[in-house]
């Protein structure tokens, strides 16, 4: 009797762990960064690990956790996470999105219970359990908590990923955020599309509302968007079809329109305006041919011949150094790949087949440096919520995914090439 509550007063601590960290606002336009540092500082102390605060940027902690290996000299692991998260429209919630309420079926409701406040807390939890029960890592073990992820990582990631500090770190493989998978079957990802995001931008004659003439600046924008939507069908169509995936085509939706001339009651109804824009958020997997693509947005998308000019807000490459697409490999050459299949096994689960992360990471930044980078959050049987109301993350299946990372965590720092385990010696 003595045993179960024991072991029910720790289930609770560790979910009280959980919602401490959810209930810290580190939520744009101003995360509250102090507060989410100060916090995990103290949880780097209760587990008797050594820290480090980086500021790269004023006000934009990093906060580097260590724990030491016993052959410190072996290249060593990064369980990276960021503790910024998107904004919640509080008044479209059930619950209120900074209070982490745990309801009477199990779920927590929070912005960042799954992107990506969990995994940060379930690396913690790992790391306590296995300490507790006296395991020693042979690699050192790095716990990276960033900044500004949402906001594109140039002040977190980018910058840190650049750094002296992180090129001492000798960090042979980066654990990073993956998405939530709605069966049973974890997602893992090895590569992400890069974020293009467009905005195209039309002019014409403006003129009487009752007049049909060719070249509004209407009429051109429209064009564009015609032959954007179907070039957006083609591509949907693919993975409806359940010829690709997600991660295999181009994404493209219309973010914003801005035409119109404003007027006291809305907008002048009787005027072709002689301006109109509209902005597209472009997802493009790393080995699309971009050039082809260039060639759609400059010839059919925004061509000069029908008075239109285009900009990009921001426009990556996925490629590393050499123009090679920064990919990381998920065959025999990549032992990381493995030794997560089966730790993840180990702990009864499984993961599914290699995905390419539809949105943006921090891991493209140390993809593209050459480091080998695995984009995985452990959620199954559950909705993808990201960025959505109501985001929630069932107890138990964080419970669950703490054991997954203990598994994980126990592979990857016992991994030495040099002394392969006989377990593994087949797939790798
Ligand atoms: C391109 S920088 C923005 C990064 C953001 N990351 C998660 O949602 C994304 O929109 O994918
Ligand atoms: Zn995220
Ligand atoms: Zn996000």
């Amino acid at each position: 009797e003595s045993e179960s509550s024991e072991s029910e007063s720790s289930e609770s601590d560790i979910i009280s762990r959980f919602q401490q960290y959810l209930k810290i606002k580190t939520n744009h336009p101003s995360p509250n960064y102090k507060q989410s540092s100060e916090f995990l500082i103290s949880e780097a102390n209760s587990l008797s690990l050594h820290s480090q605060t980086i500021e790269l940027v004023p006000g934009k902690p990093l906060v580097l956790l260590k724990w030491v290996g016993t052959s410190p000299d072996l290249p060593a692991i990064m369980l990276y996470s960021h503790t910024d998260v998107v904004p919640a429209e509080h008044d479209k919630w059930d619950h209120p999105p900074f209070e982490a309420h745990l309801d009477s079926d199990g779920r927590i409701y929070a912005r960042g219970s799954q992107d990506m406040k969990c995994v940060a807390m379930q690396y913690l939890e790992a790391v306590r359990k296995l300490k507790q029960w006296g395991f020693q890592p042979k690699r050192s073990i790095y716990l990276a908590f960033a900044p500004d992820e949402e906001i594109g990582g140039h002040d977190g990631a980018e910058k840190f990923s650049l750094s002296r500090v992180f090129q001492d770190l000798n960090v042979a493989i980066v654990l990073d955020e993956g998405l939530p998978s709605p069966d049973a079957n974890y997602r893992a990802f090895y590569a992400e599309k890069s974020p293009w995001w467009l905005v195209i931008k039309a002019v014409g004659i403006p003129g009487h509302g009752a007049k049909l003439y060719d070249n509004s600046a209407m009429e051109n924008l429209l064009k564009s968007i015609e032959s954007i939507q179907r070039y957006r069908a083609s591509q949907f169509d693919s993975i409806k079809a359940g010829l690709k995936a997600i991660g295999d085509v181009v994404s493209i939706n219309t973010v914003f329109l801005k035409a119109g001339t404003p007027s006291p009651t809305g907008f002048v109804m009787n005027l072709q305006p002689s301006e109109a824009e509209a902005g597209f958020d472009i997802r493009v997997p790393p080995t699309v041919d971009t050039e082809s693509l260039e060639r759609r947005i400059s010839e059919e998308w925004a061509p000069t011949w029908r008075n239109m000019s285009f900009t990009f807000k921001q426009k990556m490459y996925g490629r590393d150094a050499s123009g090679k697409p920064a990919i990381t490999k998920t065959d025999s050459s990549n032992p990381w790949w493995a030794l997560l299949e089966n730790a993840v096994q180990e702990a009864g689960g499984k993961l599914g087949k290699p995905e390419i992360f539809p949105a943006s990471t921090d891991a493209r930044y140390f993809r593209n440096l050459g480091f080998p980078a695995i984009g995985f959050s452990p959620i199954a049987n559950t909705p993808d919520l990201l960025h959505d109301h109501n985001e929630f993350l069932h107890k138990d299946e964080y419970l669950k995914g703490i054991k997954i990372y203990e598994s994980i965590i126990k592979a990857y720092a016992s991994y030495d090439e040099h002394e392969i385990d006989e377990r593994f010696k087949d797939e790798l």
